[in-house]
């Protein structure tokens, strides 16, 4: 199986403003590892880099800096075709994910031949079927001659997710899978990705706003700022223990679960080029520091990742010194 092994990644992008042209620093020296049988959550807000990290690691994006390996069992590094194969996504609209010429079938079809997983009509046809078995789309000949205006969102996002599977996916890369589908019917994908997950094995990163369900579905959880990851640990102990100022105020504000809400994290506008991390080289301090309650000088200055309990980290000079609630002063947290 496969792991994915990402290393202090950074995306600036181009911006021109008239004749001017700046950079603005989208991801910031992100890192993690995605391990087999395991999902990690990226969670925060619009315009926290989110979704540039997901096009990193599918290739969409070519990185500024860092790295992104995938490794196979052997320990050794997947070649570059492989990676492809190994590497899959699962985009947030899956009718813009698929042509509305073409049947289920096709879309199937086509990556199964182009990875050499099926030769021959009635071979090929019989792996498509098995695919839409998995994903629960019955009776799988009839869901196979349908286009995709013939199916509901839900069917839809099952076949972009079998679509996934037909190479071999081994990491499973899941972009806001379900935030356009009808509220109803989120669970059942995020249960089918669950049991594909545990059947397969894959490594998966679930990107989302919503809290709640990073929590259930998730083993770790990444929480995201403006490009940087603020915090990093266990999903209980950050939804239920959180320790960066910004990872505290979106667990305060998800409405509660219990009430009926769906523990969704404020959409808040994108954060423009010009704001904090608009920098070329990135905020050379702590980019939360403009909204954070806690803030003082030492927060000019970029935090660690500080240790702020099992495995679970934070990118704040709070807990600078081995636990929270000191805060040092600007002298203090230069050290
Ligand atoms: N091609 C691009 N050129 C310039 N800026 C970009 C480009 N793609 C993304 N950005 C900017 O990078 C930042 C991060 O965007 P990204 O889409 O990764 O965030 P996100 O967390 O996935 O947001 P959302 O949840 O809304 O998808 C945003 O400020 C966005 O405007």
């Amino acid at each position: 199986m496969t792991t994915l092994d990402v290393r202090d990644l950074v995306k600036d992008f181009s911006i021109r403003s008239g004749l001017r042209h700046s950079r603005f620093r989208a991801v910031d020296n992100v890192s993690f590892t995605l391990t087999p049988g395991r999902t990690v959550a990226l969670v925060g807000e619009s315009g926290s880099g989110k979704s540039t990290v997901a096009k990193m690691i599918a290739r969409l994006e070519k990185p500024t800096a860092g790295r992104i390996t995938a490794t196979g069992p052997d320990g050794r590094q997947v070649a570059d075709r492989a990676y492809r194969d190994h590497v899959q996504m699962v985009f947030q609209d899956p009718f813009a994910s698929l042509n509305p010429f073409h049947t289920v079938e096709h879309h199937l079809a086509r990556p199964l031949l182009l990875h050499g997983r099926a030769r021959g009509r009635q071979e090929v046809r019989r792996a498509v079927e098995q695919l839409l078995e998995r994903v629960n789309l019955t009776p799988a000949a009839d869901i196979a001659r349908r286009r995709p205006h013939e199916l509901s969102g839900g069917q839809r996002q099952r076949v972009a997710i079998a679509r996934a599977l037909a190479p071999g996916a081994q990491v499973v890369i899941a972009d806001e899978p379900v935030s356009m589908l009808d509220v109803s019917i989120r669970l059942g994908v995020l249960n089918l990705l669950a049991r594909l997950q545990r059947e397969d094995d894959l490594a998966v990163l679930y990107i989302t706003h919503d809290l709640a369900t990073a929590r259930h579905f998730s083993d770790d959880i990444l929480v995201m700022y403006r490009g940087r990851v603020v915090e990093r640990g266990p999903a209980d102990e950050v939804i239920l223990n959180p320790q960066h100022p910004y990872t505290r105020l979106l667990a305060a504000a998800a409405p509660n679960p219990d009430a009926g809400d769906r523990g969704r994290l404020a959409r808040e506008p994108r954060v423009e080029p010009a704001g904090a991390s608009g920098l070329a080289g990135g905020d050379p301090g702590c980019t939360f520091r403009d909204r954070c309650p806690s803030a003082t000088d030492a927060c000019s200055r970029l935090p660690e990742d500080f240790e702020v309990g099992y495995d679970h980290y934070a990118k704040c000079w709070l807990h600078a010194g081995g636990g929270p609630g000191k805060q040092p002063d600007a002298e203090g947290a230069a050290a």
